[in-house]
């Protein structure tokens, strides 16, 4: 033990050699300040403290908000990844949720530190936000990721790709699919200001879809495919984008296909009326507006690709048009199929396009030339496959019925739509009542066919399907109408 005497004298000899060296070391700075020319002197001084400053094995990355005026794509990225690693030890994180999202938005506050694991290391996240120095400045905002210094490689080459990936697949699983329609400018604005958008509600799924299996696997296998080969489009010099033609009768589930697709990909669809479309550069301008990842559906082209002989004046009372005039200002064939397949197809990436028909004979042949529908569906009459999926949605009915075995007899021999079965199906909760409406509606309609066969015009069957065959006419008269309403609400 010492005495508080020794210690009294000990501290003082120790605080006068501290003293003598400190003024050694000013002598020895200004000798080398006089001695040494500058840049020998700044050379040391960093070398100096290279060797003397004790080096801590934590390593940390700063990711910023932005990139110069851009916004960063890995702090994005984190931003959203980090919502996931959420732990009971957090102590404040945020949540939020605008009208139209279907999730809470979860972020991690200021200050708050959350840790993640990845091949077997820890590391370290803290969001930091820093309040302006000057009114009018932003609040700059930045993630400070730590880790062990000898992962520095581990950690570029392969944990921030991972954040990368999982967060855009995050951002994939909870995206509101959209509807982009140009004949309502919907209550958002982040279609460009051409398309108004709605969230598509189409709850139509592939699972939900009555057809046949096999064509159903070969779509679904397309759509991944598609989706998956960015680099091979690249390679083979091709646009990224597929096309698909959907035809057959009223009621058979196009548009429920088209709805699958977009739900199924995650992709938004662009629903564009061809018919109210004056000019081919009209056309250009709407397809560039519509963003990569997307459907753009046209539907009924039958009814819409007329366009050029109806403005050459075929029709009897219109006044003929100089071909040469009709590729400057009007809406052409030909400007759709160079939009299909000539330089403007490869404007933006992983588009879809989705042409639906009742009439595939009344389709112009050039649309159909291979390279521009990269597959054609079929999509037909109700089949017992098909009807068993409804019987299981609509009814729950997963097992066997006592009116299967009639259904089955007859549904192979009558010409029904999966539309119209559903609507029996809608009729009652009671499987019983249902079902019986299915078996008096095929009934119905085996009536209705030997009818046509043996040719009794008037019979009121009979007069029915020719109401449904003029349903092209129909559609086109609707779809005009319908527009010319639009227009005159617009101006
Ligand atoms: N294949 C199907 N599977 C399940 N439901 C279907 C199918 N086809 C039709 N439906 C039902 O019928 C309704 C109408 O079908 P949908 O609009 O998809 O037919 P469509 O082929 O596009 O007809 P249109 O040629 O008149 O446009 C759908 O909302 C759905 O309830
Ligand atoms: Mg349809």
């Amino acid at each position: 033990m010492f005495s508080l005497s020794e210690m009294q004298s000990s501290a003082s000899t120790l605080f006068s050699a501290y003293a003598s060296f400190a003024t050694s070391m000013m002598l020895v700075r200004s000798m080398v300040n006089e001695v040494l020319p500058s840049p020998v002197r700044s050379y040391l001084q960093s070398a100096f403290r290279y060797f003397f400053t004790p080096r801590a094995n934590q390593l940390t990355i700063v990711i910023d908000e932005c990139c110069g005026f851009n916004s960063n794509q890995v702090y994005e990225a984190a931003e959203i990844y980090l919502r996931t690693k959420i732990s009971p030890s957090t102590e404040r994180f945020k949540v939020n949720k605008t009208r139209r999202q279907k999730n809470l938005n979860i972020a991690i506050e200021k200050g708050e530190e959350v840790t993640d694991t990845f091949a077997d290391f820890h590391l370290n996240w803290k969001f930091v936000s820093i309040e302006p120095q000057n009114p009018g400045h932003r609040e700059k905002r930045f993630f400070e990721l730590s880790f062990n210094k000898k992962f520095k490689e581990i950690v570029l080459n392969d944990y921030l790709p991972f954040v990368l990936a999982k967060s855009k697949e995050i951002k994939q699983n909870d995206k509101v699919v959209k509807l982009y329609t140009r004949d309502c400018l919907g209550d958002d604005d982040d279609g460009g200001g051409i398309w108004g958008s709605i969230d598509l509600e189409h709850p139509s799924t592939f699972e939900t879809l009555a057809m046949d299996t096999k064509l159903k696997k070969a779509i679904i296998d397309d759509l991944d495919r598609f989706v998956k080969r960015r680099d091979f489009y690249k390679k083979v010099g091709k646009a990224w984008k597929r096309g698909y033609l959907l035809y057959g009768p009223p009621g058979t589930g196009k548009s429920s296909l088209i709805a699958a697709m977009a739900n199924y990909l995650k992709f938004d669809i662009y629903d564009l009326e061809l018919t109210s479309l004056y000019s081919d550069s009209e056309l250009r301008r709407i397809l560039v507006s519509t963003s990569n990842r997307s459907i753009l559906v046209i539907e009924d082209i039958d009814c819409s690709v007329e366009m050029q002989d109806r403005l050459l004046g075929n029709e009897p009372s219109k006044p003929k048009v100089s071909k040469t005039e009709v590729s400057q200002t009007k809406l052409t064939l030909s400007g759709l199929l160079n939009f299909m397949d000539g330089l403007w197809s490869s404007c933006g990436d992983e588009k879809i396009v989705v042409f639906t028909t009742n009439y595939k004979d009344r389709i112009d042949p050039a649309l159909l030339r291979p390279g521009r529908m990269d597959m054609h569906i079929l999509m037909s009459y109700c089949t017992t496959q098909g009807f068993k999926l409804l019987a299981s949605n609509y009814l729950d009915i997963h097992g066997h019925h006592r009116l299967f075995g009639e259904i089955e007899g007859l549904i192979e021999n009558v010409k029904v739509t999966p539309a119209e079965v559903a609507e029996e199906l809608m009729r009652s909760e009671n499987p019983d009542v249902a079902l019986g409406g299915v078996v008096n509606l095929l009934k119905r309609k085996q009536i209705e066919a030997s009818n046509i066969k043996e040719g009794k015009t008037n019979a009121p069957e009979v007069q029915q399907a020719k109401r449904l065959k003029t349903d092209g006419a129909k559609k086109r008269a609707v779809r005009n109408c319908r527009k010319k309403t639009v227009r005159s609400m617009r101006y």
